[in-house]
């Protein structure tokens, strides 16, 4: 069918949605779109994965949780511009020492960016930076099906939140009228023509091995139409002659002769007939990605175009193009996808988790959407450093979330306030202090020999802990509170020692405990109790504790592959990958922390390019793990979102 090649770029654009289309149509293309190389390498991918692990799960059960990896194994923090200076990038640079550096980064408007897209942004803005450049946004909108509104917003807010600031924000849209121009220039150098072969047809031209089509690749009879006549169904394919699929713009590019797909005669523009969101009912017929981005990048004066590996073969034709046409010539260099094992990011995996109810949002602080991760704490710098420890090569990095909780974990670990926070509280009486007894605790914001100032918290007769720090007998390798037993409480002076507790009969849970203040007599020592817990005390003049809902986000699947289990990915997603604490108590540090945030300032938080949402509230709650406030906090309620754990495997359904 002559609508084919247009179906390839459509395909291509649309990849998430029609994924299963992709199979029957792009597969019997001679001009293959990226999206069907990024398919084939995808699927390569996919099986390599599959085989590796067979082979693991002889040894071990399939769907055991990912591996912990020793957070001495991240690599140490880097120079923030060390991606920069050294490696690829500085090599890309040095091929190409124009003065005044244009890089661009280009997303399609068609979903919400994730992790890998971090990688290309930091990449391509920071490059631009480092050099004294300047990086354009520019959103490649050539695809009416595919792309809303709400995602060109998203993604420039996601941009600015990482501190970055795009040069100025294009549209690829803004070139339809130039490139259409430049098309007609193109069939008039003889360098496309219009065709309107079938599937079959097209099947059969481009040759190959299998016994219904083993001949060499050949021409179709459209190639060597007349450049008038070309030119005339061009502009009748403008006109709305021709309905969606019954004609595309072919580059005539190769003679089929050389072995790289992307130069067998791509399609340069395809009939799509849906309005734009930018040129509205205007055009009946939209470029294709490998007509449009050279082009457009060459109208921006793009010195170096980076972009990810999967685009090495379409090279050729980039800059075939830019020559048939004779304009400026960018130079484009790919760099190593960044992915993250343990969790799924293609669109329209996650847009079934949100439609099925299995994750809050596309903000869902399990997933690894930029939004998620901005939603789940993580401050953009942490992200900025995690890219630059992994350096940029042509190699691809698959990365497990660990990996990436580690890193973020060390980025905290030195820039957040601290404060106590109880999860699970069990109340505890000291029945030797006297009812009004108020005394204020000073608490240090900073870790050790961090001098981050500090607050006062009350100390009183009743104070709560975490449930897990209490046990109903003691033991010798208990070394917190348990009847007969003394531990610390931190910040407090004296221990306590536990003298009694009760239970309530229905549930069994311990909901008393009594204690006793160990404040030794005059002239009397005591004794150093083995360890120090978190508590949080009751004081009507203070107004503590602060109650809070403390939610508890652990890995939203079982296995460290969540794409090779059968029948499929949903069947890995775990029941506990949310553990909410609805009577979490917070100490009043929390009101000077919510005041001060974002506290560290940085990136886009700091330099005034997006407004800090509640996010930016983060502190380490100390013995628990890092947390921030959630953005469905009201004044009535406050919801706390944990970042990550203090240790690699907190373990399930605990803090
Ligand atoms: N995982 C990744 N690692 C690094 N760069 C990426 C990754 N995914 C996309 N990019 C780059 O981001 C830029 C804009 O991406 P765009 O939204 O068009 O990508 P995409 O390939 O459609 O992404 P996806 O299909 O994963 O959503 C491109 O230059 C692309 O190469
Ligand atoms: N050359 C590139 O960076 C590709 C950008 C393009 N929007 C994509 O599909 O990924």
């Amino acid at each position: 069918m002559a609508e084919q090649n247009g179906e390839a770029s459509m395909v291509d654009k649309v990849k998430d949605t029609v994924e299963a289309a992709k199979g029957t149509v792009e597969d019997a293309l001679p001009v293959r779109s990226k999206a069907s190389i990024k398919k084939e390498q995808k699927a390569l991918e996919k099986a390599k994965k599959k085989e590796a692990y067979a082979k693991e799960a002889q040894a071990a059960p399939k769907t055991k949780p990912a591996k912990p990896v020793k957070d001495e194994q991240a690599a140490p923090v880097r120079d923030p511009d060390a991606m920069f200076k050294e490696g690829w990038l500085d090599e890309v640079r040095k091929e190409r020492p124009e003065p005044d550096v244009y890089t661009r980064f280009p997303p399609e408007p068609n979903g919400y960016l994730h992790i890998g897209h971090s990688k290309a942004i930091a990449v391509n803005f920071g490059f631009a930076r480092y050099h004294g450049g300047k990086c354009y946004l520019r959103f490649d909108d050539t695809n009416p099906e595919a792309e809303e509104e709400k995602f060109f917003t998203a993604i420039e807010d996601i941009i600015r939140w990482l501190g970055f600031k795009p040069y100025r924000i294009t549209y690829s849209s803004d070139n339809f009228d130039k490139l259409y121009k430049l098309a007609e220039e193109l069939i008039e150098r003889d360098g496309a023509y219009v065709c309107h072969c079938t599937d079959e047809q097209i099947k059969d031209q481009r040759g190959g091995t299998d016994e219904k089509n083993k001949h060499p690749r050949y021409g179709c009879e459209h190639r060597s139409r007349p450049t008038e006549e070309s030119l005339a169904e061009f502009r009748a394919m403008k006109d709305g002659k021709y309905k969606p699929r019954a004609a595309f713009l072919r580059m005539k590019q190769d003679d089929f002769v050389t072995g790289n797909p992307q130069m067998w005669d791509l399609a340069a523009y395809r009939i799509i007939d849906q309005p734009h969101h930018r040129t509205g009912t205007k055009w009946k017929i939209y470029p294709t990605y490998d007509f449009t981005h050279c082009l457009c990048d060459s109208f921006e004066h793009i010195t170096h175009s980076l972009c990810t590996v999967e685009f090495i073969n379409s090279r050729e034709s980039y800059e075939w193009l830019c020559d048939k046409v004779e304009v400026y010539k960018p130079m484009q260099r790919e760099y190593g996808r960044l992915n993250l094992t343990g969790t799924i990011m293609s669109k329209r995996k996650i847009a079934r988790l949100v439609k099925e109810g299995k994750v809050l949002d596309w903000d869902d602080p399990r997933l690894y959407t930029l939004v998620a991760l901005r939603r789940r704490g993580v401050p953009p710098g942490a992200i900025l450093s995690f890219v630059n420890e992994l350096g940029v090569t042509t190699a691809r990095s698959n990365i497990q979330t660990v990996r990436f909780e580690s890193s973020v974990r060390k980025y905290l670990e030195m820039t957040v306030p601290r404060l106590m926070v109880i999860t699970d509280p069990i109340k505890v009486i000291i029945d030797n202090l006297p009812e009004d007894y108020e005394e204020e605790v000073e608490n240090g914001f900073g870790p050790k020999n961090v001098d981050m100032g500090s607050h006062k918290m009350p100390f009183t007769r009743t104070v709560y802990i975490e449930r897990d720090d209490f046990r109903e007998t003691a033991s010798k390798d208990f070394f917190r509170l348990a009847p007969g037993s003394s531990v610390g409480l931190l910040k407090v002076t004296y221990p306590i020692t536990c003298t009694s507790f009760k239970k309530d009969d229905t549930t069994g849970l311990v909901t008393e405990v009594h204690a006793t203040y160990d404040k030794p007599a005059e002239g009397e020592t005591f004794k150093k109790p083995k360890s120090y817990i978190h508590w949080v005390a009751e004081s009507s003049k203070h107004s503590s504790p602060v109650k809070v809902e403390a939610r508890v986000f652990n890995s939203l699947f079982k296995s460290d592959n969540p794409e090779a289990v059968e029948p499929d990915f949903m069947a890995d997603i775990r029941e506990d990958s949310l553990v909410t604490f609805p009577n979490a108590l917070a100490e009043v540090g929390l009101t000077e922390i919510q005041r001060r945030a974002p506290w560290p300032e940085e990136a886009g938080e700091a330099n005034g390019e997006v407004k800090p949402g509640r996010e930016s509230v983060r502190f380490q709650a100390m013995r628990v793990g890092y947390f921030c406030v959630d953005r469905e906090t009201t004044p009535e309620k406050i919801i706390l979102n944990r970042i990550v754990g203090l240790k690699e495997d907190a373990g399930k359904g605990s803090a």
